[in-house]
């Protein structure tokens, strides 16, 4: 893990008409590390993930994604950047195979190989072959291997979830953002789920962790960033923001969430 920070966020803020949803929060999240974002219900959790993630305007703060502003920028263009957001908006493509499904996701990584591929052009078969292996490569690492031919309609639902992030992958992110990965999982599946996110912090993958099961983000986060009514109110180690009494104070109404981890 290194100390740089890949993205920083500074001052970020969002209101609704009168609700200040989010105040002035800053967090970095460095090369290879996982953080994670946890807070009580209505924290700003979710808030503070569709700014990050580009799907909602700041009201006020910047974003920096290695040392360049990053508010504005439509998805693909963040994907282009190296960022990858999973888990709301990637609905897989119904009738294909599960590799097609990856080969789709490495599209920003692709261009010129895949206009080649569409056009039947010299090189279309092996940039092909190149990209089949590829995929094939990531679905076995998620997991899918037995399904790399299946429709991806016969998938269940964590099955789904594996799937995104092969194709998550596919587009060879620096960082990725996780929205509450772990939500309508098996133990057995988030199990599965978490081990993956492991190794892709190891392979130097940036990670950002929003969740609302605490167990499973505190096994996880390197670090971890508490909010509470919009704002930070703790940082550290999972095991340093746990004893911080401000955090303690508040989950007071959630004392079995704090417990369990
Ligand atoms: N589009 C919106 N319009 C108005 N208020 C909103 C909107 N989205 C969220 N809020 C409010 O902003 C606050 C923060 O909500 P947010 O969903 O970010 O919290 P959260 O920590 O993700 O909560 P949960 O754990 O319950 O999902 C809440 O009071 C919520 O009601």
């Amino acid at each position: 893990m290194s100390n740089t920070a890949l993205l920083t966020v500074s001052g970020l803020g969002k209101r609704f008409g009168g609700l200040q949803a989010v105040a002035d929060v800053d967090l970095e999240v460095r090369a290879g590390e996982i953080l994670g974002v946890i807070g009580p219900n209505g924290a700003g959790k979710s808030t503070t993930f569709s700014m990050i993630s580009g799907a909602l305007p700041c009201s006020t703060g910047t974003l920096h994604f290695d040392g360049k502003p990053l508010q504005g920028l439509p998805t693909h263009a963040m994907a282009a950047r190296g960022i990858m957001r999973t888990f709301q908006h990637n609905k897989p493509f119904a009738s294909m195979s599960v590799r097609e499904n990856v080969m789709v996701g490495m599209h920003t990584r692709l261009t010129g190989s895949l206009w080649q591929v569409l056009a039947g052009t010299r090189g279309a078969a092996k940039a092909e072959r190149d990209a089949a292996q590829r995929a094939d490569e990531l679905v076995d690492f998620v997991g899918l291997g037995e399904w790399r031919n299946a429709d991806v309609g016969t998938l269940s639902f964590g099955q789904g979830r594996l799937l995104e992030i092969a194709r998550g992958l596919a587009s060879e992110p620096r960082l990725m953002l996780f929205d509450e990965p772990a939500a309508g999982l098996t133990p057995a599946e988030c199990d599965r789920l978490s081990d993956i996110i492991r190794q892709i912090s190891q392979r130097g993958i940036a990670v950002l962790l929003i969740e609302h099961d605490m167990r499973f983000l505190m096994a996880l986060a390197n670090r971890v960033v508490v909010l509470n009514f919009g704002r930070k109110i703790a940082q550290g180690t999972p095991a340093e923001v746990q004893a911080d009494e401000a955090v303690v104070a508040a989950y007071l109404g959630d004392v079995g969430a704090l417990a369990d981890a």
